[in-house]
C-alpha cells in the first residue's frame, strides 16, 4: 500500500476507531501515564543509589519507589480493561455490520463468494480488528511516547551518550522497518489464504453426507489439506520475517549497550559524568528497549489489522437489496402477471425470454418443463431474488419493483424444493416467517397442510426438533411443514417448488390436499414434478428453454402439445390414460 491508497486506508482507520476513541483515549492516557511513572523509576532508583552510596537516609526514595510500583499496577489494570472493552465493542459492531450485509445483500454475493470465506471474514477478521488493530494502535502510541520520553530524559542526563546510542539504534530501527513492511504484505495474503481454506472446509462439511456416500473423505482431506498447507506456507513466510526482526533489534540493542559502556567509561574516567547519572542513564536505556520492540511489532501488528479491516469493510459495503416504497394496493385479478419478462444470470445469455402470462387470484396453476427450462428462475423473479432485465412483473397490477421487499415477500410465499426447513423445532419452523402467529393460526395452518396426524403422533408435538436442515424428518413432512409456514403468512400467491424425490401415496395425497386447501384461499403456483399435481391443476404452463410454450389443462395439452406429451411420459411418470383416482385417491380427484 502506497500513496493515495494508503492515505485512504489510514483515513478509513481513523473513522473506524472514531466511535471508540473515548475508551481508547483514556487507555492511551493511562498507558502514557503509567509509562511516565515507569520513566520516573530510574530517577528514583538513581536517587536511592546516590543516598545509599553517600550513607544518607533513603526512606523517601524507597517509599516513592513503592508508590510508583503500586500506581503503575492499578493504571495498567484499568488500561487493559478499557482497551479490552473498546476492542470487544469494535468486534461486536463490525460483526453486526457484516451480518447485516450477509443477510441483506443480493443473492449474487452468496454465489460469487464461498461461504467459508464469508464466515472467515465474519468470525476471524473481525476478531483481528481487536487483537491487531486496537492493541496495535495502543502499543504504537504508548511506545512512541515512551521512546520519545526516554530519549528526552537520556538527553538531559547526557547528550553525548544519547547521540551515540541513538545512532546505533536508528540503524537497527531502519532495518526492522524494512522487514515490517514485508510482514504487512505477507499478512494480507495470509488472510486471503485462510479464507480460501475456510471455503474449502465449508464445502466438504456442507455436503458431509455426499462426501461420505461418495467415499470422498480421503480426496477431500487431501484437497482441504492443500489449502491448509498453502495458508501454512504463507504463514511461515511471516514467521521467518518476524524471526528476523528480533535478532536485528537485539543486535542493535547490544551494539547500543556496547556504545554506551565504551563512551560512558571515557566520560566517567574524564569526570564528565558520575556513577549515579550513569546508572540512571543505563536504566533509561533498559526502559527504552521494551517500547522500541513494542513499537516495531505494533507496526507489523497494525498492518495485519488493516488487512482484516479492508476485508470486513468490503463485505459490509455490499449494497443491500433495494425495494420500492409504494403503498400496497388490495388484491385484484389476476394476482400475478409476467409481462414480456426476459432475464439472464449472465449478460447476453437469457434464461427466461419474453415470458407473458397471468396467474388468477384463486386456484391452482402448475408449471412444467424440462430440467433447466427456467421454472425455478420464474419463481425467483417473482420474489425479486433477481431483477428482470426487461419486461415487468405485476402483483395486483403493481410493478413488484415499486413494492417494499418485505411487503412483496409477505404477499408472495415461496416453498422451496431443497431446504425448506431450518434447524430448530417444528414450532420454530412454522412461525419462522410470521413470529407473531397466534395458536389458532398455527392450528389452522397445520390442518391445511395436513400435518395434524403427524404432529399428534410425536411425543414432543410442536416442540420436536427437526434436525439440521430437517434431516430428522421425512421429505414429505419437510415439504408440508414448509407449506404450513407459508400458509401462516396468508399469502396472496403461494409458489411451491414440488420435491423431485418420490413421495409415498399417502404423502402424495396429503400434499395434494394441502395444495387444494391453499388454492381456495389464494393463488397457488406449483412447479410440478409428478402427475398427481399436474392433473389437479386448473391451468398448466408449459415452459421450454425459458419460453412459454403452451397454456392449457391436462386434457387439451395432452391432445395438442408434443412437449407436454413427452413430459408426461418421461418426467411426470404418467401415461395417456393416467388415472388420478388410482394414484392419489378420491380426495384429490374430487377437487379437480
Ligand atoms: N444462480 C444461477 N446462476 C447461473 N445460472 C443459473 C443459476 N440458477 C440457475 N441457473 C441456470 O439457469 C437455467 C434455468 O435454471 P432453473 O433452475 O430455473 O431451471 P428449472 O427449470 O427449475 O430446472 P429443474 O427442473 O432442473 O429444477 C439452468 O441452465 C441453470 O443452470
Amino acid at each position: 500500500m502506497t500513496g493515495p491508497a494508503a492515505t485512504g486506508v489510514y483515513r478509513r482507520l481513523s473513522s473506524l476507531i472514531k466511535p471508540y476513541r473515548g475508551g481508547l483515549s483514556v487507555a492511551v492516557v493511562l498507558g502514557v501515564f503509567s509509562s511516565g511513572l515507569a520513566l520516573a523509576q530510574p530517577m528514583v532508583i538513581g536517587s536511592l543509589v546516590g543516598k545509599i552510596t553517600a550513607g544518607a537516609p533513603a526512606t523517601v526514595p524507597a517509599l516513592s519507589l513503592a508508590a510508583l510500583f503500586v500506581t503503575d499496577l492499578v493504571l495498567g489494570g484499568v488500561e487493559v480493561y478499557l482497551l479490552g472493552r473498546a476492542g470487544a465493542t469494535l468486534v461486536l459492531d463490525s460483526r453486526r455490520r457484516v451480518v447485516r450485509s450477509l443477510l441483506r445483500a443480493p443473492l449474487g454475493l452468496h454465489l460469487r463468494r464461498q461461504r467459508g470465506d464469508l464466515f472467515s471474514v465474519a468470525v476471524a477478521d473481525t476478531d483481528l480488528l481487536k487483537t491487531s488493530l486496537m492493541q496495535g494502535l495502543l502499543n504504537l502510541v504508548v511506545s512512541t511516547l515512551m521512546v520519545v520520553g526516554s530519549v528526552v530524559l537520556m538527553t538531559i542526563i547526557d547528550p553525548v551518550l544519547t547521540v551515540s546510542t541513538l545512532g546505533v539504534l536508528l540503524l537497527a530501527g531502519l532495518a526492522t522497518m524494512a522487514v515490517a513492511r514485508r510482514v504487512r504484505a505477507v499478512g494480507v495474503e495470509t488472510r486471503e489464504r485462510v479464507g480460501a481454506f475456510a471455503g474449502a472446509l465449508q464445502r466438504a462439511i456442507g455436503a458431509i453426507r455426499t462426501v461420505k456416500l461418495s467415499r470422498a473423505e480421503d480426496r477431500e482431506e487431501t484437497r482441504i489439506g492443500q489449502f491448509a498447507t498453502d495458508a501454512y506456507g504463507i504463514g511461515m513466510r511471516g514467521v521467518r520475517l518476524e524471526s528476523l526482526m528480533a535478532p536485528i533489534m537485539n543486535l542493535g540493542i547490544q551494539a547500543a549497550f556496547a556504545a554506551v559502556f565504551t563512551v560512558g567509561a571515557f566520560r566517567l574516567v574524564g569526570g564528565a559524568m558520575d556513577t549515579a547519572h550513569f546508572s540512571s542513564y543505563l536504566l533509561y536505556l533498559l526502559y527504552l528497549i521494551a517500547p522500541l520492540i513494542s513499537l516495531f511489532s505494533a507496526l507489523a501488528q497494525i498492518q495485519l489489522g488493516l488487512a482484516a479491516m479492508i476485508r470486513v469493510d468490503a463485505l459490509a459495503a455490499e449494497p443491500e437489496e433495494a425495494g420500492g416504497a409504494a403503498d400496497v394496493v388490495p388484491m385484484t385479478d389476476p394476482a400475478l402477471s409476467f409481462d414480456h419478462v426476459t432475464f439472464g444470470y449472465q449478460p447476453g445469455s437469457p434464461t427466461v425470454r419474453g415470458l407473458t402470462f397471468d396467474i388468477p387470484r384463486r386456484g391452482f396453476v402448475a408449471v412444467v418443463g424440462p430440467s433447466g427450462a427456467g421454472k425455478s428462475t420464474i419463481f425467483a423473479l417473482a420474489e425479486r431474488l433477481w431483477d428482470v432485465d426487461s419486461g415487468r412483473i405485476l402483483l395486483a397490477g403493481q410493478d413488484i419493483r415499486d413494492l417494499p421487499l418485505r411487503a412483496l415477500r409477505g404477499r408472495v410465499g415461496y416453498v422451496e424444493q431443497d431446504a425448506p426447513v431450518v434447524d430448530g423445532t417444528i414450532r420454530e419452523n412454522l412461525v419462522f416467517a410470521k413470529p407473531d402467529a397466534t395458536e389458532e393460526q398455527i392450528a389452522d395452518a397445520i390442518d391445511k397442510a395436513n400435518l395434524r396426524c403427524w404432529i399428534d403422533s410425536l411425543d414432543n408435538g410442536l416442540d420436536t426438533e427437526v434436525g439440521e436442515a430437517g434431516t430428522a424428518i421425512s421429505g414429505g413432512e419437510r415439504q408440508r411443514l414448509a407449506i404450513a409456514r407459508m400458509l401462516l403468512l396468508r399469502p396472496d400467491v403461494l409458489l411451491l417448488d414440488e420435491a423431485t424425490s418420490q413421495l409415498d401415496t399417502e404423502a402424495e395425497i396429503a400434499l395434494g390436499n394441502s395444495i387444494a386447501a391453499a388454492s381456495t384461499d389464494c393463488a397457488v403456483v406449483a412447479i410440478a414434478h409428478r402427475m398427481a399435481t399436474v392433473v389437479a391443476a386448473d391451468r398448466i404452463l408449459v415452459v421450454d428453454d425459458g419460453r412459454l410454450q403452451a397454456v392449457g389443462d391436462h386434457e387439451s395439452l395432452l391432445a395438442t402439445n408434443e412437449l407436454y406429451q413427452r413430459l408426461v411420459h418421461t418426467q411426470l411418470g404418467g401415461t395417456d390414460d393416467w388415472d388420478p383416482d388410482a394414484a392419489t385417491g378420491t380426495e384429490l380427484a374430487g377437487r379437480i
